[in-house]
């Protein structure tokens, strides 16, 4: 039989959508499996747990009972009752609680006094102490005791039983007795009452059987075991009970086939209808698509045939033309997002360059706002520095006063090295001993001589405001304005600008302080100086005799000089020539006094003054001669009072050695006018003769 292509093709797609179903039939049965084994577990816990409840209440039902026997009949004295009056009452207990088979009085010490039971007659003569099961422990509270005793349960089959030991009391709390009950493991089924058919029950204690349904443990048997200890403050002990409860394999089986039987209908039915579905639908699809496919060859064998499209190739088409038109729009939109894209990247690397433009310019703003606070900070600093090198300059100036140059020398290498510690340097001041000084503290680093030369020959142009350079390239600083060749500061090398600035400002003060000590010295000079005969002038003569005043064992000496007739001179030749004979007179007194002394004086006018002290006084008497030898010899000649010529002085000489010190001069003046009257006396004899 042949099959058409379109069945062949329904009947696979079909065949293919049946399998899921089948897959999900097969899953949905196995968690049918699982939830009716685990509702299974969950009623046989319930069920165990409701077993349980159901015992330890009418066990604790029992126990109350017992108790409040105890009770009754311990404080009616049971000891003072007859054994029957007591029986009647025992039996009277069994008539109520039917599980208790039989029960005993005991007395205090565990003997049977009394009983009523199945087993009575075993046990009614023996003494319950003497058993170990049934031993009675010393305390008066009661117990729970498992035994093995068919005689006692009446049953040979289960010999298993419980006996429940209460203690009895008086009414004074005396223990009296005790009440033994026996009640028959195989009772206990009663307890808990009916229970399902379907459902095993037994009971264990310790692993052992008790009563109940018995079965083996085996995989077909779902079982739980719930495990109840029942118990009463006054017990000693408790009465463990196992309850096993089990529902057999084939139940749970059934109740699996019961829950499914409807879904299996369901599934079938489900099943055959997507099989029927797929097939119909199939088969529609493919012959459509196979009379298309016929159409088309027609077409393009140009061969007219009556093709009619099914409706859904209608759709189809119409799907076909909106998907080509979400195509040209999706294309469209897709290339002007790529224009988009191209233009965002475009703008996103011109942000990229901007970013980097503000970043190099931000690194170049950070970089100058560190460099300006470098050099304001280095401006702080120097700032700072210079008012520290500015207190010692000042310090330096207090110093400085009244120092000899050797001194000051010492004090401001002193004061330029707390700046450069490290710098070699020497001071050279013109003047008085200047290189001892500066030898001394550099000695091997500078050829000081060389150094004074070579920067007293530098040119005015080459002499700058800070820091000059020798020809063999030492670092030179001038001391004092142009042209005073105070001196100079000369270092071993170029000190950088800072310390430049520092070591100005010292040199600066001490230039100034050796051109105001110049121009004092100058000044002193002068006005301490005749300026028509270069000799001492009067205050310089008062200084130095006053200066002898307080050495009071220096002996001093005066010679007081007078010119004879300058008056004359004056009048006669002029005041020219009377100055000249005044220059003539002090030339004269220089060159006698010369090896002498050198404290010559021109008091004023025409009075001259020598000034000889210690040692010097030794000499007077020579000096004297040469004062009086030389006077002649003085190439100086005009006409005195009409007719005398030549020159001469008058001489008058005082000394400490023969006069007080206050007295000296008035006393050498004195001296000196009786030589000038004894000398105008002689000239008119002369002149008269
Ligand atoms: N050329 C000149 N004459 C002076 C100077 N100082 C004072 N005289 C003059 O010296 C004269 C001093 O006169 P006198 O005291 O009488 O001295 P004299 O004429 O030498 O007479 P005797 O001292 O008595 O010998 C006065 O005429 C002064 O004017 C001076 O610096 N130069």
């Amino acid at each position: 039989m042949r099959i058409k292509l379109s069945v062949f093709i329904a009947l696979l797609v079909a065949t293919v959508a049946v399998l899921p179903a089948s897959v999900v039939a097969y899953m949905f049965y196995q968690q049918m499996h699982i939830a009716v084994e685990q509702t299974t577990k969950q009623n046989l816990a319930l069920q165990s747990s409701l077993t349980g409840e159901k015992l330890t209440y009418r066990m604790e039902v029992l126990l109350s009972g017992l108790a409040l026997f105890a009770r009754e009949k311990g404080e009616a004295e049971f000891e003072l009752s007859t054994k029957r009056e007591i029986n009647n009452r025992l039996r009277q207990f069994l008539n109520t609680y039917r599980i208790v088979n039989s029960l005993y009085l005991l007395d205090a010490k565990g003997q049977v006094v009394t009983g009523i039971g199945a087993a009575k007659k075993h046990v009614i003569k023996e003494n319950f102490a003497a058993k170990p099961e049934f031993s009675i422990k010393p305390e008066p509270h009661g117990s729970f005791i498992f035994f093995d005793n068919s005689q006692l349960v009446h049953s040979v089959e289960n010999p298993y039983g419980v006996a429940i030991i209460t203690p009895v009391f008086n009414k004074r709390h005396e223990l009296t007795s005790y009440l033994l009950s026996i009640i028959p493991s195989q009772d206990l089924p009663q307890l808990i009452g009916k229970h399902s058919k379907q459902f095993k029950v037994a009971f264990y204690h310790q692993g052992s059987w008790l009563a109940g349904d018995y079965w083996e443990a085996n995989a077909d048997i779902n079982d739980y075991i719930h495990d109840i200890d029942i118990g009463l403050p006054n017990y000693g002990n408790l009465l463990s009970v196992s309850i096993h409860i089990a529902e057999p394999a084939d139940r749970l089986m059934f109740a699996v086939e019961e829950a499914m039987t409807p879904i299996y209908g369901v599934g079938a039915t489900l099943c055959l209808a997507t099989l029927l579905f797929s097939f119909f639908i199939a088969r529609y699809i493919t012959a459509s698509l196979s009379r298309f496919y016929q159409h088309i060859n027609s077409l393009q064998a140009g061969v007219k045939d009556d093709y009619h499209p099914k409706f859904w190739v209608v759709e189809l088409h119409n799907l076909y033309q909106i998907f080509n038109k979400m195509q040209l729009t999706i294309g469209q939109q897709l290339s002007n997002l790529q224009s988009k894209n191209s233009e965002l990247k475009q703008a996103d690397i011109l942000r990229q360059q901007y970013l980097s433009q503000v970043e190099s310019l931000n690194k170049e703003l950070e970089e100058k706002v560190q460099e300006r606070t470098q050099t304001l900070e280095e401006t702080l600093k120097l700032v700072e520095e210079s008012s520290v090198v500015l207190e010692r300059v000042i310090r330096y100036r207090r110093e400085l006063q009244g120092l000899d140059n050797i001194a000051v020398i010492e004090l401001t290498l002193k004061y330029l090295k707390q700046s450069l510690p490290q710098m070699d340097m020497a001071l050279i001041i013109q003047g008085d001993r200047y290189h001892q000084a500066a030898m001394k503290q550099t000695q091997a680093v500078f050829d000081l001589e060389q150094v004074l030369n070579k920067s007293m020959a530098l040119g005015e142009e080459q002499w700058h405001q800070g820091v000059s350079a020798l020809d063999d390239g030492t670092p030179v600083l001038r001391l004092g304005r142009n042209g005073s060749g105070l001196g100079c500061l000369a270092l071993k090398q170029m000190p950088s600008s800072q310390f430049q600035h520092c070591l100005l400002m010292f040199v600066k003060e001490l230039g100034s302080y050796l051109e105001i000590r110049k121009l004092t010295a100058e000044l002193d000079f002068l006005a301490r100086t005749d300026a028509l005969t270069q000799l001492g002038n009067r205050k310089l003569f008062d200084e130095t005799l006053e200066g002898f005043e307080t050495q009071l064992d220096t002996e001093v000496g005066l010679f007081i000089i007078d010119v004879n007739g300058l008056k004359q001179v004056n009048d006669n030749k002029g005041h020219e020539v009377g100055d000249a004979l005044l220059q003539k007179v002090a030339e004269l007194i220089r060159h006698c006094s010369g090896g002498i002394t050198d404290k010559c004086f021109r008091l004023g006018g025409d009075e001259y003054a020598i000034i000889l002290a210690g040692d010097e006084l030794k000499q007077s008497q020579t000096l004297y001669k040469r004062l009086l030898e030389e006077q002649p010899k003085m190439n100086f000649a005009f006409d005195v009072m009409g007719g005398y010529s030549g020159f001469s002085c008058s001489i008058g000489f005082a000394s400490t050695a023969n006069t007080i010190f206050s007295m000296l001069y008035s006393v050498a003046d004195q001296n000196m006018y009786q030589v000038k009257r004894e000398h105008y006396r002689d000239a008119r004899t002369k002149k008269m003769a």
